[in-house]
């Protein structure tokens, strides 16, 4: 059979119901939607190929066109998709493949179409046997002459669903294929995980490298190193003006185009004089031939016993490679006095490119650019500067006791202020913030946030709900959204943690889930999400801890790692000494703001008696 008499059609007007409701065909699948797999496989096959999709019409038209919706209201399942498919096929032949089944033979549409043609049928399928097995049916994948919709609409209009219960009394052939492996389709999120191997590894992978993971006794260092290993950086380069890149991440590394300082020059306003004129151990007596101010080089040319005045900054004459001060000289008329031993040869000159040579890396990709970087940037001329777009961070607050600011409030309820912390750590990570309110305890409620959080941000800070109580659906929702682990960690506070990655619509999102507590909430941003913002944002910025004097002694329980709220000061000896503010309760944020520094004390450290050196992360340039 010629393939222009078949038309292809991906059936893909699903609910996707076992993968959390999504446009299934539209989740990525090694680098791209699941159903363009399908497609690429079908399209050498036949003619043409449709595709037949109830939701997102127009992301499906940027796969393949046509896309034609169920005729048959109320997802009536793959048949009414079949039918739709039938009504707009403009050849005899129409092969119809679903569109999860991202590995369907290549020779589907020849041997399909091979059988119709010896057993003069309308219709033809797919079976395959695995040893020991009886044999499996797949009527998805069907060649189906297009004049018998009127049997398919009839069946669909008295109710009929079954795949294969329309066609019984048409005449239909089995067609057996070898590899069932073929016919795998993927129904839920794992699996899909499963197939990719261009995905980033899964977390299972990730932990399984990990001698003695446990979950529910995770230490710091490790849930750190899992992180570190999990998330992926957000590969996207914008230009922006100079001034504009302060504080963004560089993408690529800065080439100095010239050397800096472009010349030789004076690093003194004096006189530039030749290194061999001058005497040890007398006097020197230099005839004045010129003057050279910076930005302004002078063609004078000085001889044996001759100098030039120049200004700092000026161009160094000619066989000129000393600079004398002007206050360490006398002059009387055009003749200078310089007396023995003030400056050797070589002296008070700056070299051509001895800030930056042509060619050398001035500021490498990764580094967050500072006010020195600007300056740097300048003195090259670059005026404008590749950095990494900015991150998109969505976060919201969970729970049903929570009241916005300017909200009354209910007896027994608290205002949100995790959502306010959250958003100035955020802002000073230089990320693009949306701030998404506070959330309901209602699964479907979570669900909706966290998916619309995930199409519309690269990370999402959630708060609240990851312990253990009764009300808090936050886990189970983020969970069936994604590769999401949920860790006890050996720390205190911020003990319950949810990390990993969750998808909806095609889009994915590494996902924070913080502990309610205003304390803990602090600490697990700055000690796990801080540094994966970063490292999605391609940027390198350990937190530098400082050592530091206890003042007074500290109880600490070895086996976990503990953060306390701290003051920082200078001893009497001037060295850095550090104590810990009152109450150090996960909800009293008032230490928080108390402190300027934390304390760190390690897994396993033990009490910490006066006078003993501790671990200090300073507040100040972090928030
Ligand atoms: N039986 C156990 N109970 C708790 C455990 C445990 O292991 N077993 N862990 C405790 C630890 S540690 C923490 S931290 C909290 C974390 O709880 P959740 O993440 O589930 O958070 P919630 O229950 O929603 O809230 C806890 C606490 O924080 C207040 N909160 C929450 N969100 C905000 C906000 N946006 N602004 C201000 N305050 C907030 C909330 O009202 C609660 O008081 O669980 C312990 N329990
Ligand atoms: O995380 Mo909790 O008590 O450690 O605040
Ligand atoms: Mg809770």
């Amino acid at each position: 059979m010629d393939k222009q008499l078949i038309t292809g059609l991906i059936l893909a007007g699903g609910r996707g119901s076992r993968m959390g409701n999504v446009d299934k065909g539209l989740q990525p699948l090694r680098g791209k939607p699941m159903a363009q797999h399908a497609i690429e496989r079908l399209l050498p096959q036949v003619g043409s190929v449709m595709v037949n999709a109830n939701r997102n019409i127009e992301r499906w038209l940027e796969l393949a066109a046509p896309v034609w919706p169920d005729e048959t209201p109320g997802f009536a399942g793959p048949l009414a998709g079949l039918e739709a498919g039938l009504i707009h096929c403009a050849t005899p032949w129409l092969l119809a493949v679903p569109c999860d089944s991202p590995f369907l033979p290549p020779d589907l549409a020849g041997r399909l179409a091979a059988a119709v043609e010896e057993h003069d049928a309308d219709l033809a399928f797919a079976v395959t046997q695995e040893p020991g097995m009886r044999p499996q049916p797949h009527p998805v994948f069907c060649l189906v002459k297009a004049s018998r919709l009127p049997v398919l609409s009839q069946y669909l209009a008295e109710g009929g669903r079954r795949m294969d219960g329309w066609y019984k009394d048409l005449k239909a052939v089995e067609v057996p294929f070898e590899d069932a492996g073929a016919f795998r389709n993927i129904n839920t999120i794992e699996e899909l995980q499963g197939y990719d191997d261009t995905l980033p590894l899964s977390l299972a992978k990730v932990t399984s490298c990990l001698s003695g993971y446990d979950p529910d006794a995770l230490p710091v260092r490790d849930a750190q190193r899992i992180i570190r290993e999990f998330v992926q950086p957000v590969r996207a380069v914008e230009k922006v003006a100079l001034r504009a890149a302060l504080g963004r991440v560089l993408a690529l590394d800065v080439i100095s185009p010239i050397d800096v300082p472009a010349h030789d020059n004076s690093a003194m306003d004096g006189f530039a004089l030749r290194g061999s004129d001058l005497r040890p151990d007398s006097p020197v007596a230099l005839r004045v031939i010129g003057t050279t101010y910076a930005g302004n080089a002078s063609d004078a040319v000085p001889a044996a016993g001759e100098c030039v005045r120049i200004m700092t900054g000026g161009v160094m004459p000619q066989g000129c490679d000393s600079v004398v001060p002007q206050e360490f000289v006398t002059q009387e008329g055009d003749t200078i006095l310089l007396p023995a031993g003030v400056i050797r040869a070589g002296d008070n000159r700056r070299f051509k490119g001895e800030d930056l040579k042509a060619g050398s890396p001035a500021l490498t990709a990764g580094r967050v650019v500072r006010p020195p970087d600007l300056g740097m940037l300048a003195s090259l001329g670059i005026a404008e500067v590749a950095v990494q777009r900015r991150l998109r961070v969505a976060f919201f607050s969970t729970g049903d006791e929570l009241r916005s600011v300017g909200e009354p409030l209910d007896e027994g309820c608290v205002y949100d202020s995790n959502r306010y912390t959250i958003y100035g750590m955020l802002q000073r990570l230089g990320v693009d913030v949306i701030d998404m309110g506070v959330v309901r305890d209602d699964p479907s409620v979570l669900e909706e946030a966290l998916r619309s959080a995930c199409e519309n941000a690269d990370a999402i800070i959630t708060s609240g709900g990851v312990s253990v109580g009764a009300a808090d659906y936050t886990k189970q929702i983020m969970a069936r959204l994604g590769d999401v682990t949920f860790w006890k960690i050996g720390m205190r506070p911020g003990r319950p943690l949810a990390f990993g990655r969750i998808h909806s619509n095609g889009r994915s999102a590494f996902l924070f889930g913080l502990p309610g507590n205003p304390v803990a909430v602090m600490v697990s941003f700055y000690f796990f999400a801080r540094e994966a913002l970063l490292q999605m944002m391609g940027a390198q910025a350990p937190l530098p801890l400082l050592r530091a004097r206890s003042l007074g002694a500290i109880r600490k329980k070895p086996g976990r790692t503990e953060y306390q709220r701290g003051i920082l000061a200078s001893g009497a000896d001037g060295q850095p000494e550090v104590r810990i503010t009152g109450s150090q309760g996960s909800g009293i944020l008032r230490s928080m703001s108390e402190a300027n520094c934390m304390v760190v004390l390690h897994d396993g450290q033990g009490n910490v008696a006066p006078g003993d050196m501790v671990d200090v992360l300073v507040f100040e340039g972090l928030m």
